[in-house]
């Protein structure tokens, strides 16, 4: 369930300032403060925080991913201007990825719930940089001046400097408790530990430059002379993506509406090379969404050869048809399926090079930029995925030529949508074999300390950490298919295995 690509509410950021001083909209919060000149370069207004503590309660029901509930605000709020919307976002996911310790500190202090909460969120989100400087909260405390009353500047004080050792490690971690649970008997307590607090980070903005269009030198040169939120450094593994040290508005940017780069987690970047399909190949990416890594897997295609990119979402497969034609890619052929067992799926079985099935998953590995995953996601929730997961690495699989390469990926941090899916599978195909990374990546993919970035020393699973890469969490296998199995030649008994 990778969103590492889409463009996202909370990477808006513009110049406009005075949205918020004239509204058609009766129920929208006007301003109330008398107006006061040091306010025109005030970061935060007491308006912000009025559309926060309307907002909070309608994304804290959970009724629908946070970034649709966010970007529904906004529509009902179009006076908004872009700077306005960045930190009201911002805001509103720092509520999320804290929840935990938030609501509990939000016990004390004063005036309604949902004020406080709004304000807590608003120091944090001022001062991780959410709007492209890097403040500590003491200087978000000086941009509340506006926003704040005495009383509550003192308090927000307190927060900075609590001690956070009376907090259970848990409510520190801002996981809730299935989850921490899980990937403290997964991981171990240590790592539980640097996870949990990777993740409370926000993600960096992270792009991919499109190399049939554009040189990385070049686009870096061209950021770093506009300066400001544009500044971009390379990002430390993939030779395509760099990394912006702010958020600013992509979308006035003449290189990237001429698709020269795509904004693209540098773990999404990497997984597709994972792939490493060759230029005239005949490839498909099986839950290709609306198509970040199409994208990257066209352009190391050279954009030769056929690129089919399935999907079971009509809407989401909309969305990729702009971006190829942007990109200047002409191998994609994106296709509505109706099912893993669509009879277009059928129509091309044994006939592919290489195979992505970037499963649908519980997104945990994505946390950073989508926190209310980690409240919305049950392991109920986790293993009712399960079984789609193995249905359609299941019917991917039967598309792969022999010799061919099927990479299984997911956004996810559980054993249970990775491993376990990849096990239950090669037991009951045997035709298939797991290659290890360390193995089929050397040479052609970066390293770090003598090993394929991503590659283990103690088992052949491909994995990214958010504490360890500063990626986005992945896991991935790299599959082949050592033989035409009986089974293909018998669908009857494949069909058994499969069902199981
Ligand atoms: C993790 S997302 C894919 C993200 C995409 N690859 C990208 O890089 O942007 C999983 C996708 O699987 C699709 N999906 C769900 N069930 C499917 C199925 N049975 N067959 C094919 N695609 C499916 C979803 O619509 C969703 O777009």
């Amino acid at each position: 369930m990778t969103k590492a690509n889409k463009p996202n509410p909370r990477n808006r950021s513009t110049t406009s300032r005075n949205s918020f001083s004239d509204s058609k909209n009766s129920s929208t919060p006007k301003r109330t403060t008398p107006y006061n000149p040091a306010m025109a370069k005030a970061k935060a207004l007491p308006v912000h925080l009025e559309h926060l503590i309307r907002l909070l309660p309608e994304v804290l029901k959970f009724d629908a991913p946070a970034d649709m509930t966010v970007s529904k605000y906004f529509k009902e709020n179009s006076q908004l201007g872009n700077r306005d919307r960045a930190l009201i976002a911002e805001s509103t996911f720092a509520v999320l990825r804290r929840k935990l310790e938030l609501a509990q500190y939000a016990q004390s202090g004063n005036g309604p719930l949902f004020r406080r909460l709004a304000l807590l969120g608003m120091m944090l989100s001022l001062s991780e940089g959410g709007l492209g400087t890097a403040n500590r909260l003491e200087s978000a405390l000086a941009d509340l001046a506006f926003v704040a009353h005495p009383g509550e500047v003192e308090w927000l004080q307190r927060f900075v400097s609590y001690p956070r050792e009376s907090l259970t490690e848990q409510v520190s971690a801002n996981l809730p408790e299935w989850l921490w649970l899980e990937l403290g008997n997964q991981v171990g307590p240590v790592e539980r530990k640097l996870l949990s607090e990777a993740l409370l980070k926000p993600a960096s903005l992270d792009c991919r430059i499109n190399s049939l269009k554009a040189k990385r030198e070049d686009i870096l040169a061209q950021l770093n002379e506009l300066g400001g939120r544009y500044q971009s450094v390379p990002t430390p593994y993939s030779e395509l993506g760099f990394r912006m040290l702010g958020k600013p508005a992509l979308q006035n940017l003449q290189s990237f509406k001429d698709g020269m780069f795509e904004v693209q987690d540098e773990g999404s970047q990497l997984l597709s090379m994972l792939l490493a399909p060759k230029r005239g190949e005949m490839v498909v990416d099986f839950c290709a969404g609306a198509g970040g890594k199409t994208l990257a897997l066209g352009a190391l295609m050279k954009s030769m050869g056929r690129l089919y990119a399935f999907d079971i979402s009509a809407r989401r497969l909309a969305r990729l048809k702009p971006r190829v034609a942007k990109s200047g890619l002409s191998n994609v052929h994106p296709v509505w399926i109706d099912s893993e067992n669509d009879a277009k799926v059928k129509r091309l079985s044994g006939k592919i090079d290489r195979v992505l099935v970037d499963a649908p998953c519980s997104g945990l590995g994505t946390l950073r930029r989508n926190p209310d995953l980690k409240w919305r996601q049950t392991i109920e929730t986790v293993s009712e995925l399960q079984a789609k997961q193995y249905s359609i690495l299941c019917s991917a699989a039967k598309l792969l030529k022999v010799g061919g390469r099927l990479v299984y990926a997911t956004c996810s941090l559980l054993e249970q949508e990775n491993q376990t899916i990849v096990n239950e599978f090669l037991k009951n195909h045997p035709h298939f074999e797991l290659l290890d990374p360390k193995e089929v990546l050397r040479g052609d993919f970066p390293m770090i300390n003598d090993l394929p970035v991503g590659a283990s020393v103690d088992n052949s699973w491909w994995q990214l950490w958010p504490s360890k890469h500063e990626t986005d969490g992945f896991f991935a296998a790299i599959l082949t298919k050592k033989s035409a199995l009986v089974a293909e030649k018998a669908p009857v008994d494949e069909e058994v295995v499969d069902s199981e």
